[in-house]
């Protein structure tokens, strides 16, 4: 067979039956089509409708204006570096992470893994070198069929079911080791690095770290490791849950951004001088943070839920306050040796498109570092967050904010941010038009 791809792939492919081409839309969902590997192998052109990248976490499109008025195709190309075999498939199967690129060529607007390129290739055009790392916190929960119950943790091996909060502990999962095991086995065959797994403060709360490095590359495998928990679960009889606040007075699941910039060439982290200490540029990257988290709160916390994790911390800051080694503040500077310099974003939750979150704290700090913008005074202890660094607090707050921010037309283009309104809009007018169980059970009586 002629194939566009290189030897070594068409090898690893052989036996595969299917690809599933697929590329995140605003939400980090993957999107795409199933492609037989013979077709796949010979590069046949995959399209893709421009409104699949628009679509509402609920189901559903925008007005056909926000995504080109006809609804034109995308084409569908696979990185050559993203194409695996899926390893909990039972038949041969693999996996193509895809570009949604223009047919006249070019990542699509509308595409959140073409925005973060795009994010990459502004710092790369000042010889600079973002690193990050992805902190993906989540929740492992039995079977779930009646939205009106909260979730309850799995029975575990030994039959029973965690009772209550387990921050670090290392043997409430041990019920759980088969599953964990086989999440363990797939990330190695997706060449997905594993760094520290722990228990998170949550009942049946865990999270599971990557390594740091290139920000294209962590964001790939956030959505790849979120895909894989998924099938894992179901293969366990089990629910792997990446909302944002999925039990009520429990804390909720972040997606923290550990972010640092390095000089291309010499690897220099450009955070730390010569003699260890903090530089202007590391000022800057936190003042421009400061300067855009508001405008941008929508990217990070994209659902209604989001904004229940924010409200009611656990360690879940809705500020952009800085401050060292404080989880209270939204940017954090984790204690570290100078060469380890860097800021980390509290904001995000687990529910966020790591590609959009990613994409959008980078460029805060860029817009930061370009205009030398000076950050406010680091906080300490507990403090009373000044009014100005104060973020948006609910869905609706976000979403005026989004709408009114030049700075965020700038950044990401027009285009991008009216396709992204207008899919919120209808989100939470679905959510609006759902009366919840606390509304009946209190405002039915005393209202
Ligand atoms: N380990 C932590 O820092 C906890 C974070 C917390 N779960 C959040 O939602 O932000």
């Amino acid at each position: 067979m002629t194939s566009k791809y290189p030897l070594a792939l068409v090898e690893r492919l052989a036996g595969v039956e299917e690809v599933e081409c697929v590329t995140p839309d605003l939400n980090g969902v993957p999107r795409g089509k199933v492609m037989t590997a013979a077709g796949f192998l010979e590069g046949r052109r995959l399209q893709l409708a421009r409104g699949v990248l628009l679509q509402c976490i609920m189901g559903g499109y925008p007005p056909t204006r926000f995504y080109g008025g006809d609804d034109g195709d995308l084409v569908l190309s696979a990185d050559p570096q993203q194409i695996h075999v899926l390893p909990w498939s039972e038949r041969p199967r693999a996996l193509a992470i895809c570009d949604a690129d223009e047919l006249t060529g070019g990542g699509s607007v509308l595409s959140t893994r073409a925005q973060l390129k795009r994010v990459l290739a502004a710092y790369a055009r000042h010889g600079w070198r973002p690193v990050v790392a992805t902190e993906l916190e989540f929740f492992v929960f039995a079977p779930h069929a009646d939205p009106l119950q909260p979730f309850q943790p799995p029975h575990g091996l030994d039959g029973r079911r965690e009772a209550g909060f387990s921050a670090f502990s290392i043997s409430s999962s041990n019920g759980l080791r088969p599953f964990f095991d086989e999440v363990y086995r797939c990330m190695a065959a997706l060449g997905l690095p594993r760094d520290t797994f722990m228990h998170e403060m949550g009942v049946s709360q865990f999270e599971i770290n990557l390594l740091h490095g290139d920000p294209l590359q962590l964001a790939d495998q956030t959505f790849l490791f979120k895909h894989l928990l998924k099938e894992v679960a179901l293969k366990h009889g089990l629910m792997a849950v990446c909302m944002a606040k999925p039990l009520g007075n429990v804390p909720g699941s972040s997606m923290h951004i550990h972010q640092s910039l390095v000089e291309e060439g010499s690897g220099r982290n450009l955070f730390s001088d010569q003699q260890g200490q903090s530089t202007p540029a590391f000022r800057h990257f936190i003042g421009g943070l400061q300067a855009t988290l508001a405008d941008l709160t929508l990217l990070f916390a994209p659902h209604v839920n989001s904004y229940q994790r924010l409200c009611n911390p656990y360690a879940s800051p809705n500020n952009a306050c800085w401050s060292h080694d404080n989880r209270t503040a939204g940017l954090r500077i984790p204690a570290s040796e100078p060469a380890a310099r860097r800021v980390e974003n509290r904001l995000p939750g687990a529910d966020a498109n790591p590609y959009l979150a990613i994409a959008a704290s980078l460029a805060a700090g860029l817009h930061g570092l370009l205009r030398q913008i000076e950050p406010s005074e680091p906080l300490q202890g507990e403090f009373r967050v000044p009014d100005d660094l104060l973020l948006p607090g609910s869905m609706q707050e976000a979403l005026v904010r989004l709408a009114r921010s030049e700075l965020a037309r700038q950044l990401f283009g027009n285009e991008f941010i009216e396709g992204y309104l207008a899919s919120k809009t209808l989100e939470l007018a679905s959510f609006l038009d759902e009366i919840s169980p606390w509304e009946r059970r209190v405002l039915a009586t005393q209202a």
